[in-house]
């Protein structure tokens, strides 16, 4: 005899009517990795794209250190041309929230001192780990030591009314000290909440996540931790091939935040190996084939991850972007 299946991978829920949001991370996640430099003009004309394809929620870039991350050393003009397009556009410019990675009070400073910075359509993310290897190599710091160095970015932040998106980082596996721990991921996602963050993004980093560990992982989270699923986003590179599967998982706990990539851009800097956020593509085929809106146009954001593969000379790495491309030509 055959086990039996556990019901919610046999019996999938009419997702009909429901909504998501989709926060790109494509310009900062996706180009972050990139060996040879991007111009800036190239970063805001993939900007400029997005904005038009319904995405609400771009991520564009980084206040870190750029001597470890030189790609984003030109997040400073990002910020102040978007700054002069929204004036340019009137009070509310293009309606969508810009979100920009900062690691501590020193990169706040540099956002909040760059000419125009309004806190209206941007907002700030801060990001720890729930290794506290990767924490080190990624943050030169311990897992304790980096909220302690966040708390008074989330302070600041909020005096200037930004809103802080948080991240945890590695929440199946850590390729430095093997399993996470759901309490691990746990612990660190109610302490980003509690000092201000109004949703913390889970970040299976190295892709490793199946829908048995993600499963696990947010029956932990939302039924015996009790975090409400409208706190926290779902963020999974497809490395293994998982990322559409578990977003299914993620969309059965009540999730309904997606972070992804245009044409699969990423790989993190500090996870050797890590191939790219699920692509944006991907993503809004599968939530809207399975009756979820996502207010997203899946051709033009195919369009662009055509086109922005082809600049950097990479190959798309959206399989329903190739398919696209493959049967209706895009560009
Ligand atoms: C946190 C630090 C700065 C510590 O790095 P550190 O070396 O310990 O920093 P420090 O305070 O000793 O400063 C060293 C130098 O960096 C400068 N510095 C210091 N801070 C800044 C800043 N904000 N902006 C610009 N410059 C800065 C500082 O001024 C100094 O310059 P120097 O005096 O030598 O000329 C560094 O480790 C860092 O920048 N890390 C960021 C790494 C990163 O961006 N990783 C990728 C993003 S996370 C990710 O991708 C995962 C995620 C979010 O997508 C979710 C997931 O998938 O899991």
């Amino acid at each position: 005899m055959p086990r039996r299946l556990s019901r919610s991978f046999i019996t999938t829920p009419s997702f009909t009517g429901a909504s998501v949001r989709i926060v790109e991370v494509g310009a900062r996640d996706g180009l972050q990795n990139e060996k040879t430099v991007i111009p800036l003009a190239t970063k805001l004309e993939l900007l400029n794209k997005l904005s038009k394809t319904g995405l609400t929620h771009i991520e564009a870039g980084s206040f870190v250190s750029p001597k470890w991350v030189p790609q984003m050393a030109n997040t400073g003009s990002i910020l102040e041309v978007l700054e002069q397009e929204r004036r340019a556009q009137g009070q509310d410019g293009d309606g969508i929230t810009y979100s920009y990675l900062v690691p501590n009070i020193k990169g706040l400073e540099t956002m909040l001192g760059v000419k125009g910075t309004a806190a209206k359509g941007n907002e700030i993310a801060i990001f720890a780990s729930a290794s506290e290897e990767f924490s080190i190599k990624n943050l030169n710091c311990g897992i304790e030591e980096s909220l302690r160095r966040f708390r008074p970015v989330v302070e600041s932040a909020l005096e200037h009314g930004l809103q802080i998106r948080g991240y945890v980082s590695m929440v199946i596996s850590c390729p430095y000290s093997g399993p996470t721990s759901p309490q691990a991921v746990g612990d660190v996602v109610e302490r980003l909440l509690e000092m201000g963050c109004y949703e913390v993004s889970l970040g299976d980093t190295n892709g490793v996540g199946t829908p048995g560990t993600v499963g696990k992982l947010l029956r932990h989270l939302v039924q015996e931790r009790g975090i409400k699923p409208e706190r926290l986003a779902a963020h999974f590179h497809d490395t293994y091939g998982q990322a559409i599967v578990n977003s299914l998982v993620a969309l059965e706990h009540g999730i309904r935040t997606f972070d992804s990539s245009v044409g699969g851009l990423g790989g993190c800097p500090y996870s050797k190996g890590a191939t790219g956020n699920v692509a944006t593509e991907d993503l809004v085929y599968f939530l809207e084939g399975t009756g979820v809106k996502t207010g997203v146009d899946l051709e033009a954001v195919a369009r662009i991850g055509e086109w922005i593969s082809k600049v950097l000379g990479r190959g798309n790495g959206s399989r329903v972007g190739r398919a696209l491309a493959g049967s209706k030509g895009l560009i």
